[in-house]
């Protein structure tokens, strides 16, 4: 059986004229954790948003377990097809408490069905839990990112698009943060990420999707990638880091 779930078939898009994704084709898998690298700048993020529908795709197709969703608009794609983006930064209410920004991200379920979903949510972030009554705001960052986290799986999404949830946090919380999409991906859900923590990244990640100028340069199981030599060189000095040492 195809257990392709994403699908992107020589995907144009970008802001304006200027195209990032320059004929851009990858699959990633069903219920398995796909890291995006890349340089800065090479069209990671726009990936997401891309995929997401918060850019237009100009030419080619998005699939998404072999239907065509290209042109969906954010809303149809979070509640007719399951797809939760998590952007980077920081994306909560910060004046609203815990319990606020968590029932308006059951906003689409109705409120019967998102307070009955917040408990089996809460479960899985026990130092949230304990601070509902909180402000967003109050929150460390680790709190916050997994309030974000929590937030999006309200949902039940199939598929869940999260952009550099490392950023701010402590390794501890990282870890926590990644073994909490390792153990989502494991009961089935497919995770699509963008990480600079590429190291880490990989120990739990499935497949690696290296692009460059919006093009794939690269595509290999995770820890085939974590063992390569050149992965210094490639991915944690920038793509061209190796060619521009003194001779
Ligand atoms: N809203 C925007 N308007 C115009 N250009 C943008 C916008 N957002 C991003 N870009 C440009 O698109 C290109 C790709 O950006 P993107 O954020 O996808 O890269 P990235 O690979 O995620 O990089 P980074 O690792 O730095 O986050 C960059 O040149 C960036 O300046």
């Amino acid at each position: 059986m195809d257990d392709t779930c994403i699908e992107f078939d020589n995907v144009l898009a970008g802001y304006g004229d200027f195209m990032i994704l320059n004929n851009l084709s990858f699959k990633a898998r069903r219920g398995k954790i796909t890291l995006l690298l890349g340089p800065n700048g090479a069209g990671k993020s726009t990936v997401l948003k891309t995929l997401f529908g918060l850019l237009k795709v100009r030419q080619g197709r998005i699939r998404l377990d072999g239907q065509d969703i290209t042109g969906a608009g954010a809303k149809e794609l979070l509640v007719q097809h399951g797809v939760a983006f998590v952007p980077q930064g920081r994306n909560l209410f910060g004046q609203l408490t815990v319990w606020e920004n968590l029932e308006l991200g059951g906003i689409t379920l109705g409120m019967k069905t998102t307070h009955a979903r917040i408990p089996e949510v809460l479960e899985l972030f026990p130092r949230v839990k304990e601070r509902l009554h909180s402000r967003a705001s109050a929150l460390s960052g680790g709190e916050q990112k997994q309030l974000e986290v929590g937030r999006a799986l309200l949902l039940r999404p199939k598929v869940i698009l999260i952009d550099e949830p490392s950023i701010g946090l402590s390794p501890l919380v990282v870890a926590d943060v990644f073994r909490l999409l390792r153990r989502l991906a494991d009961e089935g859900t497919t995770v699509l990420m963008v990480e600079q923590n590429v190291k880490s990244a990989l120990k739990m990640a499935d497949e690696a999707i290296a692009l460059e100028s919006g093009r794939l340069v690269l595509q290999k199981p995770a820890g085939d990638l974590l063992s390569d030599p050149n992965i210094e060189r490639l991915f944690l000095g920038g793509a061209h880091a190796g060619a521009a040492q003194p001779a």
